[in-house]
């Protein structure tokens, strides 16, 4: 990206230190700083010269209320923002956003990812009008964009706008939220609408690569750099250079892990195993966990660090049963969508729907899904009934009643399944949602135990305190 010839740039930051190397920093870099210390310094110097972009600290003397955004948005929209902040919070990133800035970066900023940011933010074109507030209807005409994520209740209509203004922007986004309310189904959606959507969006579940080869899959490696390694491998982040890694179950990753991560993400290099050279990526980053970080990093299982780099934006999904408004309308759509074309089934009777609105869906969405893909392949008549349920939702009917005509093959596996189940259940309750520790009884791996409670959408997070 050309840098844009004799570009002037305004810093406003209440640090001495901070404003003089920054300016310093840029100046070497060819560009012509101002440099002022508080907010009203800031909007003197807008009214007074022009410049091509403004760095703009959030923590400063007149800029409690950001006013600096806010004005200097609204003033002149032209000149593209930055904030660089050393506290940084979901409030103000999303109101950053909103308001259309060009990028928010955390200190310390390296002086190459400042340099980037610059670069992109004078490269971009000058239509960078602050983003208005949406009122619901206009919410509701973006969910038009979204095809892939279902849903018109308050929070639902609330995420389209915040996915819609974060998808631009290169943050790192956290998603959080319970297993099965759509938390990968968000990371896609952002990605397709990023500009990085013509290239890879990488899925790495942190539950299912096994700690000790975690850094090759990762990193890649080269023939001969530990047994097994029969060839050269370029590894998962490589593969996604330009695009976006998706980290599921975060949360999972194992302490001595995080801190490479961090590494990754602070200098979007790193080495592949066997190798003494570094690999530079471009590469945005966002993560999913259903575990609750602010517990994990109280208990020393969750770097700080990693966290406030990771979650720059943090979305947190509500659960279904926040959402009573959408349970109805999922139901419908999953029903058209997964109905194979000479069924017979025409739609939920309405005890059913009463039933799908008291129920608490521990499982989200993936749960109610499986629920209408069942009913339609076990109802014999046109109108989905109560019968048609599994227990969870139907409590008067047992297995055996069920089957009581015929004990066959689908019986049998109906009845291992919810033994299965049950089983699980009693397993992360004794032990307190700890996965590891439940494998352990179980003796399988851990990777495992999180297949088997997908399966049986049981979240271990509803064992813990
Ligand atoms: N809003 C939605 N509209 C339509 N389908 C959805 C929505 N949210 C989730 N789904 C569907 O529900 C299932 C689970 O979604 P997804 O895998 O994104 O959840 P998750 O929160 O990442 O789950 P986990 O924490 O278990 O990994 C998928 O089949 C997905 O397509």
């Amino acid at each position: 990206m050309a840098k844009v010839p004799h570009a002037k740039i305004l810093i406003a930051d209440d640090e001495p230190l901070y404003l003089r190397t920054t300016g310093d920093l840029l100046r070497k870099a060819g560009y012509e700083c101002i440099c002022v210390a508080d907010a009203h310094a800031a909007v003197e110097a807008l009214s007074r010269e022009s410049f091509d972009l403004v760095l703009s600290d959030l923590n400063m003397p007149g800029n409690a209320k950001l006013e600096l955004l806010h004005q200097g948005r609204e003033q002149w929209p032209n000149i593209p923002l930055i904030v660089i902040t050393g506290v940084p919070s979901l409030p103000t990133a999303i109101e950053s956003v909103r308001l259309g800035i060009a990028d928010y970066l955390l200190k310390p900023v390296k002086y190459d990812d400042l340099l980037s940011s610059v670069r992109r933010a004078l490269a971009r074109p000058a239509s960078n009008q602050p983003a208005a507030e949406r009122n619901d209807d206009e919410r509701r005409a973006l969910a038009a964009r979204f095809p892939e994520i279902i849903g018109d209740s308050p929070p639902m209509l609330e995420l389209f706008d915040v996915i819609d203004r974060v998808a631009k922007t290169d943050a790192n986004i956290l998603i959080t939220g319970e297993s099965g309310t759509g938390k990968e189904v968000t990371a896609r959606a952002i990605h397709r609408h990023s500009s990085r959507t013509e290239h890879k969006f990488q899925v790495i579940d942190c539950t299912a690569v096994p700690e000790t080869l975690f850094e090759s899959v990762l990193f890649g490696h080269v023939k001969g750099s530990f047994t097994g390694a029969v060839s050269d491998q370029d590894g998962l982040l490589r593969e996604c250079n330009h695009g976006t890694a998706f980290f599921d179950e975060i949360g999972e990753l194992p302490f001595p892990l995080q801190a490479k991560l961090l590494r990754v993400i602070q200098e979007q290099t790193f080495t592949p195993v066997g190798k003494n050279t570094f690999v530079q990526v471009d590469t945005r980053f966002l993560c999913a966990t259903n575990r609750n970080l602010e517990m994990e990093m109280n208990a020393g299982r969750f770097r700080r660090d990693l966290f406030y780099r990771l979650g720059v934006i943090h979305l947190e999904l509500p659960p279904l049963r926040d959402r009573s408004g959408d349970v109805v309308l999922l139901a419908q759509r999953f029903l058209q969508a997964l109905r194979p074309r000479d069924s017979q089934v025409q739609g939920f009777s309405d005890e059913v729907l009463s039933r799908f609105q008291e129920y608490d869906w521990p499982g989200n969405i993936r749960e109610l899904r499986n629920v209408v893909e069942r009913a339609v392949a076990l109802e014999p008549t046109e109108w989905i009934q109560i019968s048609a349920l599994p227990p969870a939702l139907n409590p008067s009917r047992k297995i055996d009643s069920v089957s009581s005509n015929s004990f066959d093959n689908k019986s049998r596996v109906q009845a291992m399944d919810q033994a299965e189940h049950d089983y699980l259940t009693a397993l992360l309750e004794q032990h307190e949602g700890n996965v590891s520790q439940a494998a352990e009884q179980a003796g399988m791996s851990r990777q495992g135990m999180h297949k088997l409670l997908k399966k049986h959408e049981i979240s271990a997070s509803q064992f813990r305190d």
